[in-house]
């Protein structure tokens, strides 16, 4: 599904009402959805109080008050912060209000009680402080179960960041396509259950907006997934090559290794420093051994057995003879490259040499960098909290011309050319030593297959998330791979 910024979802407003939907009518519908949500969510509410801005979201918050009082035989109070425009949809929202209206600094939350927080949605423009601020905290010291109109207020509908203060919502409802505040952290744990309310605004408004970001799905890449030919044979269903590093640090290889035969490569190849080599032939069975010495025999095996992706970082190093490697593989290959972890400690420290060298038509680069190792080849763009989580995976995409997967509990993945896609299925159970490494195999098989790079970065997220989900509680990144094998089966049979 498309995810909307604000500035995106106020034109798609404006295309409606262009289309004949009245914003009018959108306002009633959209309050119609929070009366609707409200009623099955909260059986248990003795009364409902309604916190209403001065713009549209408060609007929102009077069309649901005078539904809520109609339906719902429960004292209904408003509260209002702030007066609505004269003649806008909001002041003819409050003006259908038949109830009375208390001033928000008068407001005192109770336990039993069903908050409607329509204060501000969309429209926030400053931090949340004052009589705002406080009637807000007083809710949450109260206890009150909260639903929250379109975001809680104060939460950055772009970002996901909380601009002052904002309520933990239990559930919030927001119209027509999530935006990105309510999947990244800490929107997404601030929203509580998040339903998205269609208020019969038409798809085809979306034409000509152009959004390019979308929440991660297989409808996304399902089409693009690896189905080889009956006819095909090892080498045509892909050769992965994994770098190992050390003797005492080849498990990170190994994991890319299986993640990446479990997950469809014809054939897969560790390359071993010499002194590894022995730790790893006791471990090794389906996936193959090779000696290298320098980085010429990376590249001379590379291209004498035609391996199809390469993944190098997982256990690595980060010495002079490894950054060597790296180098080679970025200028003289052009074979399919996903560079991780200590890959892109590396290439940190040559910052400036190697986003210089990324400009114009290269070689497909997928980097898959954690909060740390982002902060580390991108430290500009980590710093403060102006740009979304978004806006930094795509600009360093586009920096980097490589897909960048900026993981983490809200994963992004980014395109050079702009495209952008939220994983919204990730589980906390992931966050366990080598789960990154699986996933670094995961990307690297489904590239070896032949799949589009944003494509197969979008792809394995989503199939690693769900095995992370699938193994649950005590998993560890050795269950992953079988996991992947299972949830991408499913999906090839669909
Ligand atoms: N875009 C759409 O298609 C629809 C939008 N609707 C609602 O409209 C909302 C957006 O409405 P608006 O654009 O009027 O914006 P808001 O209602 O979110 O807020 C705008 C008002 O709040 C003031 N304001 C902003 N930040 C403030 C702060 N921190 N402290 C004090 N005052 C502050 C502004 O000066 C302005 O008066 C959405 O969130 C949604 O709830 C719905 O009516 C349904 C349709
Ligand atoms: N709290 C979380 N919720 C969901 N996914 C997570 C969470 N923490 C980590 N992950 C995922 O787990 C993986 C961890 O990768 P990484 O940090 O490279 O670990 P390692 O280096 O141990 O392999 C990433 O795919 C990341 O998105
Ligand atoms: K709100």
């Amino acid at each position: 599904m498309e995810i909307l910024t604000p500035a995106e979802m106020a034109q798609a407003d404006r295309n409606a009402d262009r289309a004949g939907v009245a914003t009018w009518q959108l306002m009633q519908a959209a309050g119609e959805a929070v009366t609707s949500e409200a009623l099955k969510r909260f059986p248990g509410a003795a009364r409902i109080a309604v916190l209403c801005g001065p713009g549209n979201n408060g609007g929102d918050g009077y069309v649901a008050a005078a539904c809520l009082l109609a339906v719902s035989g429960l004292p209904v109070e408003v509260w209002r912060s702030g007066e609505p425009r004269a003649d806008s949809d909001a002041a003819k929202a409050a003006g259908q209000w038949v109830g009375a209206v208390g001033e928000l600094e008068e407001f005192s939350p109770q336990p039993d009680m069903l908050v409607i927080d329509a204060l501000y949605g969309a429209g926030l423009a400053r931090e949340l402080e004052g009589n705002d601020r406080r009637a807000l905290e007083r809710v949450r010291a109260a206890g009150s179960q909260v639903l929250a109109v379109d975001l809680p207020s104060g939460l950055s509908g772009l970002s996901g960041a909380v601009l002052g203060y904002a309520l933990q919502a239990d559930c919030t409802v927001t119209f027509f396509r999530p935006k990105p505040g309510h999947l990244l952290y800490p929107g997404r744990s601030l929203c509580g259950e998040l339903v998205v309310a269609d208020i019969g605004i038409p798809a085809g408004v979306l034409s000509d907006i152009g959004s390019r970001l979308w929440g991660n799905a297989p409808e996304l890449w399902l089409h693009a997934l690896p189905r080889p030919s009956a006819l095909a044979h090892k080498y045509q269903r892909g050769h992965v090559a994994v770098l190992s590093g050390k003797m005492s640090a080849t498990g990170a290889a190994r994991l890319s290794a299986e993640a990446a035969a479990r997950a469809g490569a014809g054939a897969v190849t560790v390359l071993s420093p010499p002194d590894a080599l022995a730790a790893l032939a006791t471990h090794l069975t389906a996936t193959m051994l090779h000696r290298f010495d320098t980085p010429d025999d990376v590249l001379t095996f590379v291209e004498q057995r035609k391996v199809q992706s390469l993944v190098c970082g997982p256990g690595f190093g980060t010495g002079e003879k490894q950054m060597a490697v790296i180098s080679a593989l970025l200028q003289q290959v052009e074979t399919p490259l996903v560079l991780d972890a200590d890959a892109i400690t590396l290439l940190a420290k040559e910052r400036e040499t190697f986003l210089k060298a990324r400009t114009g038509e290269k070689p497909t680069l997928v980097l898959t960098p954690h909060e740390g190792e982002f902060a580390r080849l991108f430290p500009d763009l980590a710093e403060g909290e102006t740009l979304s989580k978004v806006e930094r995976a795509r600009t360093a995409a586009k920096r980097a011309m490589a897909v960048v997967i900026y993981k983490g509990a809200d994963t992004v993945i980014a395109a050079p050319d702009g495209r952008a896609v939220i994983n919204t299925n990730g589980t906390v159970w992931l966050a366990t030593a080598g789960s990154g490494d699986v996933l670094a195999g995961l990307v690297a098989a489904l590239l070896a297959q032949g799949m589009p790079p944003f494509e197969a970065a979008c792809a394995a997220v989503w199939v690693h998330a769900e095995a992370g989900r699938r193994e649950g509680f005590g998993m560890t990144a050795e269950d992953l791979p079988q996991a992947a094998r299972k949830v991408l089966a499913k999906l090839i049979n669909r």
